[in-house]
């Protein structure tokens, strides 16, 4: 049986009969990197907060490492990095794990060891009697991460971690993300830095408009609209004209003197042999056929776009 450590029903959460996030229905499998992508205001915070028993669901149900979310123990191993959440400045990094530390139970005896070492683990180490006050916004959310880390938790809701980091700092916390998955922890990202999450994420939901578009492994999700890059040598034809219905786009990449680029959008796996076919038919030289990786950003804008037609045409056939 699959081991998941979130599974929801369902769960909405809306002020006041709007917004939020409502009738989301998924499942983090355990020891994953899942990445929760939505556009500003889609509803990714709300979902968390719901989760973490910071805000109470208006509707649906949801179980977190084994219990009902709101439940004490449904929180106790979890670890949790709000989005740019300001600490007391006038603390220093180590008092302010310190009170975190003891804010979490960690027993006194423990807490230097585990402040050293989560300290290291977040890049931080020499820096952390420093005050909050001096810190960079990197820094900041290096020790939130430092934070996030103090009671060892079995899950770690991230949101937004490397939004106020320089590019060296976010490739750092990638790696971070990358060893706690690798050590079994599950990480659980909101992001909408989609270039972010591409080269770190196992799994990803796209939220929009408070509701779950679509959710599971990503590259399978990539596959749902396979394209090829061909390089054809063309003969007086014209490569777009008359082919068969199952390329359903066609996009002139690049023109040279003998040679012309087009990349194929194809409507589902097993077409290129056929395509090929049809092009030798007209007598076509194919000098390449590339197949190209989708990024995450044409995953996200190829189910968002979706869900926005869907919505457009429920919406004029209820005025009509
Ligand atoms: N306390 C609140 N009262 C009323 N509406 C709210 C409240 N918090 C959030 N919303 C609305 O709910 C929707 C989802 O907001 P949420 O903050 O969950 O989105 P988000 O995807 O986390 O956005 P961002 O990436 O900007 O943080 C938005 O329309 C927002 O305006």
């Amino acid at each position: 049986m699959a081991d998941y450590v979130i599974e929801t029903w369902d769960l909405t959460k809306q002020y006041d009969g709007k917004a939020g996030c409502k009738n989301i229905t998924l499942q983090v499998p355990r020891g994953s990197v899942f990445g929760f992508l939505g556009q500003n205001g889609a509803g990714k915070s709300t979902f968390v907060r719901t989760m973490l028993g910071l805000l109470h669901p208006t509707g649906g149900k949801a179980v977190m490492l084994g219990h009902p979310i709101g439940s004490e123990e449904s929180r106790q191993k979890v670890g949790y990095l709000p989005e740019l959440f300001r600490y007391p400045d006038w603390l220093t990094g180590t008092q302010l794990l310190e009170h975190h530390a003891e804010l979490c139970g960690l027993p006194r005896a423990e807490r230097k060891t585990v402040i050293r070492d989560v300290v290291a683990r977040v890049g931080m180490s020499g820096r952390e009697k420093e005050r909050i006050r001096g810190f960079s916004k990197g820094m900041q959310q290096r020790i939130g991460l430092a934070c996030a880390l103090l009671s060892d938790p079995e899950l770690i809701f991230l949101d937004e971690p490397t939004s106020a980091l320089d590019p060296i700092g976010r490739k750092e916390v990638r790696e971070l993300i990358a060893d706690l998955r690798d050590q079994g922890k599950t990480i659980f990202l909101n992001s909408h830095l989609l270039s972010e999450m591409e080269s770190v994420c196992d799994y990803v939901g796209i939220i929009h408009r408070g509701e779950l578009v679509v959710h599971g492994e990503w590259r399978k999700l990539s596959a749902v609209l396979p394209q090829v890059e061909i390089s054809v040598e063309i003969k007086g034809q014209r490569f777009a004209e008359d082919l068969p219905a199952f390329a359903v786009g066609t996009e002139l990449m690049r023109r040279d003197a003998d040679q012309e680029r087009w990349l194929v959008t194809l409507d589902q796996e097993g077409r290129v042999p056929a395509l090929l076919q049809t092009l030798m038919a007209r007598g076509a030289a194919v000098h390449e056929v590339v197949r190209k990786q989708q990024s995450l950003e044409e995953v996200f804008l190829y189910w968002v776009q979706k869900k926005e037609g869907e919505a457009n045409v429920a919406h004029h056939e209820n005025h009509v």
